[in-house]
């Protein structure tokens, strides 16, 4: 160990009499536990510099206090924990103190028939900020699923109809006929297009919020939507997620009306945003639709 002492170079004045909004360090590689589960996190963790005259902020300070959240369930108090800790090893120096978690959170969903399961990683971000006005919590999430058109299926439908006045044009028309036609691609002659998609979901945190609601959060996302992405898929799952879509059809609008009423249900929120993005299939940009309740 040097037995000098050490400059300090963060400890000196500068010339520049400057304050800066934000200082910290980005992209802090942080295992905590998350909806029960294992998740390394990447972690953004800063201050102000209000402090005009200081050269530098003590980023060994942040990185110490980021560190109470290893391993730990990731929760309001802990969060505001970490806050504290910052604006506490930065006095006259900083005002406000962030805190940005990112990462995937695993969780095991049944398959919709079959007695299996599977994992699905679902991308999270919490941001944190405290400063003189008080406390702000923020949970995002990302929810993937499948939306059929109903403007195509309409469309599919009338070929159908029409493809059926063509091939039966008596009015009597033999049962077992027509049950060997509804299954066969040449009485279905057309089908509607669906893809995948994806909902961004963006809640404050309600005050006296304890635990983060990711799980209440995306399961009441994906009830509210009625076809989210599988896992584990055997035919009859397959079959069962095709009746889903059949009887879930949607444009952008109406996921992102039936998200917006799940998601005012929510007793741990005060405010919301959300956006939906459907990777179109018909073509090669995407329909997006977004929606906020009491967000300023
Ligand atoms: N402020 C600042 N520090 C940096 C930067 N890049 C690297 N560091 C280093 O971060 C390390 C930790 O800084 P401090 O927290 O001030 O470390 P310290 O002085 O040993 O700790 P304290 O005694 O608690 O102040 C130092 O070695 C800095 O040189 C930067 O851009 N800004």
């Amino acid at each position: 160990m040097n037995e000098q002492p050490l400059p300090d170079i963060a400890a000196q004045a500068t010339h520049h009499d400057l304050p800066l909004e934000w200082v910290g360090m980005a992209g802090i590689a942080l295992p905590i536990r998350l909806a029960d589960a294992a998740v390394t996190a990447s972690v953004d963790i800063g201050v102000s510099l209000d402090d005009a005259g200081a050269r530098g902020i003590h980023m060994s300070r942040l990185y110490l206090a980021a560190q109470r959240l290893v391993h730990q369930a990731l929760t309001v108090p802990a969060v505001l924990q970490v806050l504290d800790d910052c604006l506490s090893s930065h006095q006259a120096l900083s005002d406000s103190a962030t805190l940005t978690l990112r990462g995937e959170v695993p969780l095991r969903r049944p398959a919709l028939v079959s007695p299996l399961s599977g994992w699905k990683a679902y991308p999270f971000e919490l941001r944190a900020r405290q400063d003189g006005r008080g406390v702000n919590i923020e949970l995002q999430v990302e929810v993937g699923y499948s939306s059929t058109c109903p403007c195509s299926a309409a469309l599919a439908r009338q070929l159908i109809q029409q493809r059926f006045a063509w091939d039966f044009p008596d009015q009597q028309v033999d049962y077992s006929n027509v049950l060997d036609w509804l299954g066969s691609t040449q009485g279905i002659v057309a089908t509607p297009h669906s893809q995948r998609s994806t909902a961004t979901l963006q809640l404050r945190l309600a005050p006296g919020c304890v635990d983060l609601p990711v799980l209440a959060l995306i399961d009441s996302a994906e009830q509210a939507l009625g076809t989210p992405v599988q896992t584990a898929v055997k035919r009859a799952d397959e079959q069962a997620f095709a009746l889903a879509n059949g009887q879930n059809l949607m444009f952008c609008e109406d996921a992102a009306r039936r998200l917006h009423r799940a998601l005012r249900q929510l007793p741990q929120t005060s405010a919301f945003r959300l956006k939906v993005v459907h990777a179109e299939s018909l073509h090669a940009h995407d329909a997006v639709a977004e929606s906020r309740w009491n967000w300023s």
